[in-house]
């Protein structure tokens, strides 16, 4: 997230946004806005609505009641499909071009000029398979193309649906230090995945749908104080015998060796000064906060509030 980016305007605001597919209801009164510069993992189970709401805000269907504006246009006018770019979960492309002959194309139609297509194919990785055809392509590279043509219209927002799907570890890599440098540059990214230890540490705000509902949108750390998740602690022994140590704590005793507790992240210091004054009873602690797909399971509905 850029410096400044907490005090500009939103340039994705979506409202009250209902979308129905004959009398079922995919998305309930769904609010979420998206200032330049943020990251903002879109999080739901397989059918929550997450593809439905990039739709809406593409204007490739139209929603029953609410409103989007994208840098202040209307989805589906030309203001708004200069101002925002979409990666599908499915990348597809002409397999008889070569992915230079497809960037070419894209370009033109974007109205860049043709010299912005070798940089991109060579920051996405693509330079050395550019002339061969898509058709011989592995998924990953098609995917790395589909980021290119993201990155072609330099544009205010990005939604990027599974973008790491398909990618291998280093790729994965790669497309969020790209995703990086697109909100460096005052991108806003929306960004639906499944792969929570990844956006955990990559974006700047949680969204997670849960049946078409918007039930949680903020950062990590505002969540979990919200869910009032425990912290972990696991505490290990002198001499690898925690039976001293279980006596004074209670806990749950792991491998004889060591004592795992949960604690409050308000009752944190107080446990901690209480194991301290244990002295070398205690060799050494670890401490895990909750994790997103911790807060995931509380939020998404897999575990009651
Ligand atoms: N054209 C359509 N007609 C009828 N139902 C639809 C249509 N498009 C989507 N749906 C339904 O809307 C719900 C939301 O689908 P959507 O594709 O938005 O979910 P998603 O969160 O993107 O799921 P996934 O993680 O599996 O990609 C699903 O129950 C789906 O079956």
């Amino acid at each position: 997230m850029t410096e400044n980016t907490a005090s500009s305007a939103p340039v994705l605001i979506v409202e009250k946004l209902c979308k129905s597919h004959g009398a079922t209801e995919v998305l309930h009164e769904v609010t979420l806005a998206l200032r330049p510069g943020e990251r903002v993992a879109l999080l739901g189970h397989n059918g929550a609505g997450k593809t439905t709401l990039m739709k809406q805000i593409l204007g490739l269907s139209t929603p029953n009641a609410g409103e989007i504006t994208i840098a202040g246009a209307r989805p589906g006018s030309d203001a708004a499909r200069k101002a925002v770019a979409y990666l599908p979960e499915a990348v597809a492309f002409h397999r008889a071009l070569s992915g230079r002959e497809q960037l070419s194309l894209f370009a033109r139609l974007a109205g860049e000029p043709r010299k912005v297509v070798a940089p991109l194919l060579d920051r996405v990785g693509l330079a050395d398979a550019a002339d061969r055809r898509i058709g011989t392509w592995s998924k990953g590279m098609r995917q790395r193309l589909g980021l290119a043509q993201v990155l072609l219209g330099r544009p205010s927002v990005a939604l990027l649906d599974e973008p790491a799907s398909g990618l291998d570890p280093i790729s994965r890599h790669e497309l969020y230090s790209i995703i990086d440098e697109m909100a460096a540059q005052g991108t806003a990214l929306l960004i639906s995945s499944h792969a929570l230890t990844e956006v955990e540490a990559r974006t700047d705000r949680i969204a997670i749908l849960r049946k078409g509902e918007l039930v949680a949108d903020d950062t990590l750390a505002r969540l979990s104080k919200r869910a009032g998740l425990p912290i972990r602690l696991k505490l290990t022994a002198k001499d690898n015998d925690a039976t001293e140590l279980h006596a004074e704590l209670g806990g749950q005793r792991l491998n004889g060796a060591s004592v795992e507790l949960f604690c409050q992240p308000d009752e944190k210091m107080e446990r901690l000064a209480r194991i301290a004054a244990l002295g070398d009873l205690v060799t050494d602690v670890e401490m895990s906060p909750p994790s997103l797909e911790d807060l995931y399971r509380r939020f998404s509905g897999e575990e009651q509030p």
